[in-house]
């Protein structure tokens, strides 16, 4: 049977009259429905690892908007929360985790074939979303690139330029290596389960990758992402992959052809026009609508998402912001931002 899901046939590189639309994000503060669901499940974590509530929140802005698909709730820092690091969140500053500074740290790790029961849960809401779901949307699973999921490993927190893992890079090349490695694997073990348990397609979010530069940008960003997908492709030929080198620039260029990856996701940072040229004409691209849009609204709102709309017309493309809506967005702007696209 051909595919009828919109964001599957775009994944598969066909250029459709109006892009398919979902948004990073989707399910999160910015909705009073989501802020409800999460103060019943306790915390965020708690939220993340009940499979009812994960699924409930994972469907209220498909519900309220009807997105062309939908992404499973979950977070990043799961997999080293499974692999053994403490994980908890402050509220208001975000996440902490034990850290991974020396060899004995990184000895009381778990190996990548160890963390499935941990992260059983999160298999359970796909299978609950693949059944729950509209027939015509479509299910991303995903995970955090090594590199990103490091970064918060190495540090214990969010860090604004990635010092810590820089700082390992340099002064404990093996150690830090030997980190990257676990998280390769242990995300190839991870997407794969997602897949067996219903997810249709899957996204690998490096949401730091655009501080790694030069040969750094193709060990630890293109690297560990050419091996995931690769692995992926090996296991579940047709599942297509979206990789998001957040704030890669010049490195977006070549980035899907030499990862495998169906789609790359922009930031905001580049021009639609820049991406229509350099990036798109490998096939699929995603984005990228400033995230600041969904609080201030207005003719800018529409006058930009015509241009992201009008720019990438001519090729594969999946509508999305630039990175995730922020709690402070109105969701009435949201609505305005499907309408707009969806008028053509
Ligand atoms: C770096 C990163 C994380 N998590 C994620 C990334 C990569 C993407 C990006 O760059 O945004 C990815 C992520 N986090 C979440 C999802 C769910 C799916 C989606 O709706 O996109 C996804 C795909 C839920 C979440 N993850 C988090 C929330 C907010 C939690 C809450 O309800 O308080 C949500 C909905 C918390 C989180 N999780 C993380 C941080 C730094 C924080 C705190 C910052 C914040 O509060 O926004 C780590």
């Amino acid at each position: 049977m051909a595919e009828t899901k919109l964001l599957l046939r775009a994944l598969s590189g066909e250029t459709l009259p109006t892009p398919p639309i979902w948004m990073m994000r989707q399910a999160g503060r910015y909705l009073p429905e989501y802020r409800a669901t999460r103060a019943e499940a306790g915390d965020f974590l708690s939220l993340c690892y009940n499979s009812d509530l994960a699924t409930e929140v994972t469907l209220q802005p498909i519900r309220r908007y009807g997105f062309d698909a939908a992404i499973l709730f979950a977070d990043i820092l799961l997999i080293p929360d499974a692999l053994g690091a403490d994980l908890w969140f402050v509220t208001g500053e975000g996440p902490r985790l034990s850290t991974i500074t020396t060899e004995e740290d990184f000895a009381k790790l778990k190996g990548a074939d160890d963390i499935h029961d941990h992260l059983a849960p999160i298999y359970q809401t796909v299978s609950n979303l693949s059944s729950a779901l509209p027939k015509e949307v479509a299910l991303i699973g995903f995970a955090g690139a090594p590199w990103t999921v490091a970064t918060y490993m190495i540090a214990g927190r969010g860090t604004k330029d990635q010092g810590p893992a820089h700082a390992l890079m340099q002064e404990n090349t093996p150690l830090f290596e030997a980190l990257i490695d676990r998280l390769t694997d242990s995300t190839i073990e991870y997407l794969s389960a997602q897949i067996r348990a219903g997810a249709e397609c899957v996204k690998l979010f490096d949401s730091w990758a655009g501080s790694l530069k030069g040969e750094a940008f193709d060990k630890y960003a293109l690297a560990p992402a050419k091996k995931i997908i690769s692995e992926i492709k090996d296991r579940h030929p047709g599942v297509p992959v979206i990789a998001f080198p957040r704030e890669a620039g010049d490195k977006y260029i070549g980035f899907a052809k030499e990862t495998g990856a169906n789609c790359v996701a922009l930031d905001n940072s580049v021009s639609p026009e820049w991406a229509a040229a350099n990036v798109q004409v490998d096939g699929c691209v995603q984005g990228n609508l400033a995230s600041s849009h969904m609080v201030t609204g207005g003719q800018a709102l529409v006058d930009e998402t015509r241009h992201i709309v009008q720019t990438f017309k001519n090729g594969p493309h999946i509508f999305n912001l630039g990175h995730g809506i922020t709690p402070d967005a109105n969701p009435d702007n949201v609505q305005l931002m499907i309408d707009t696209v969806r008028e053509g």
